[in-house]
């Protein structure tokens, strides 16, 4: 080979080297609809909202509309998107969701007074995707909410108009309204421990859907923004960065590889 194509070939080594660094900040790194979850043993590091734990958590941007649930106002609904961190530890699931509200209503006292809320809804059977207003009869889902009233509950529906109370809640919320913004984190044991109740698997992923009242906007019930159905990444799989490291590594080097075998043609062509 000769040294001025050597000198090409170091170059694009160095590009792809570079690009392989660089590319994955580029691009979406996870699937559409994917939340991740950060893995920690350390229960303490997932103490409030602030923990260390939750600085590992990448947060998820998750669009909300107006559910479309046939009640007054129904469509009328101010929160367009809430911000979704995840922490799995041995045994509890730990939920972060966060959005912002210009007012902080907590009451529900009056007769046109209605507290900010938030919910997280499960498939109650982790292996069934239930229909996404709030599942049906034969394939119901568990919601976990808090208002800022009521504190929280543990949920079961099977559809819109179904919603009722496990008496025996064992979910933990933690809130706070800081600068036009609520933060709210729920924490539950992964074992759903009764009927009906969603046991959170840890070797396969796990549908979830958020839903956000506005209470200064009057919203309640079924008048508030939801989401569509994503999933948490507790299953093993792509999603992270090291995947795609590897894509970009694989496909410099098949860059590579075919410059020298075009070079090496070129050559030959111009020799024979
Ligand atoms: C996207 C389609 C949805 C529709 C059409 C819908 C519809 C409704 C309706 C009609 C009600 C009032 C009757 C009742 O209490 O059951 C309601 C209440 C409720 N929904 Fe939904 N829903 C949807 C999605 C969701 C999602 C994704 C969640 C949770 C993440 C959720 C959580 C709740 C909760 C907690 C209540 C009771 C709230 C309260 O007592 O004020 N819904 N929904």
């Amino acid at each position: 080979m000769r040294r001025s194509d050597l000198a090409l070939v170091c170059l694009l080594g160095l590009a792809v080297l570079a690009a392989t660094a660089v590319a994955p900040a580029f691009v979406e790194a996870r699937p559409a609809y994917e939340i991740p979850v950060h893995y920690t043993v350390d229960d303490d590091a997932v103490e409030g909202d602030d923990g260390e734990a939750w600085n590992r958590a990448p947060a998820a941007t998750v669009p909300l509309s107006s559910a479309g649930a046939n009640v007054p106002g129904g469509d009328d609904t101010t929160v367009t998107e809430a911000s979704v961190a995840v922490v799995r530890t041995e045994d509890r699931l730990h939920v972060r969701v966060s959005w912002a509200d210009p007012s902080r209503n907590v009451s529900n006292d009056r007769v046109r007074s209605f507290a900010d809320a938030v919910a997280v809804q499960f498939p109650a059977n982790a292996s069934n995707r239930p229909p996404i207003a709030m599942g049906s009869t034969d394939n119901p889902v568990n919601v976990w909410y808090w208002s800022g009233a009521n504190a929280s509950e543990e949920l079961l529906a099977g559809g819109p108009g179904t919603t009722t109370r496990f008496p025996d809640s064992t979910l933990s919320t933690n809130a706070t309204y800081r600068d036009g913004r609520w933060t709210v984190t729920f924490s539950r044991a992964l074992d759903g421990a009764s009927a009906n109740r969603t046991t959170v698997p840890t070797d396969r992923d796990l549908d979830v859907a958020i839903a956000v009242w506005n209470g200064g906007n009057m919203e309640r019930s079924g008048q508030k923004a939801a989401s569509e159905w994503y999933y948490l990444a507790l299953g093993p799989g792509p999603g992270g960065p090291p995947y795609e490291v590897i894509l970009w590594t694989v496909a410099g080097i098949a860059i590579v590889a075919t410059t020298l075998v075009t070079i090496q043609g070129v050559r030959r062509t111009r020799g024979a």
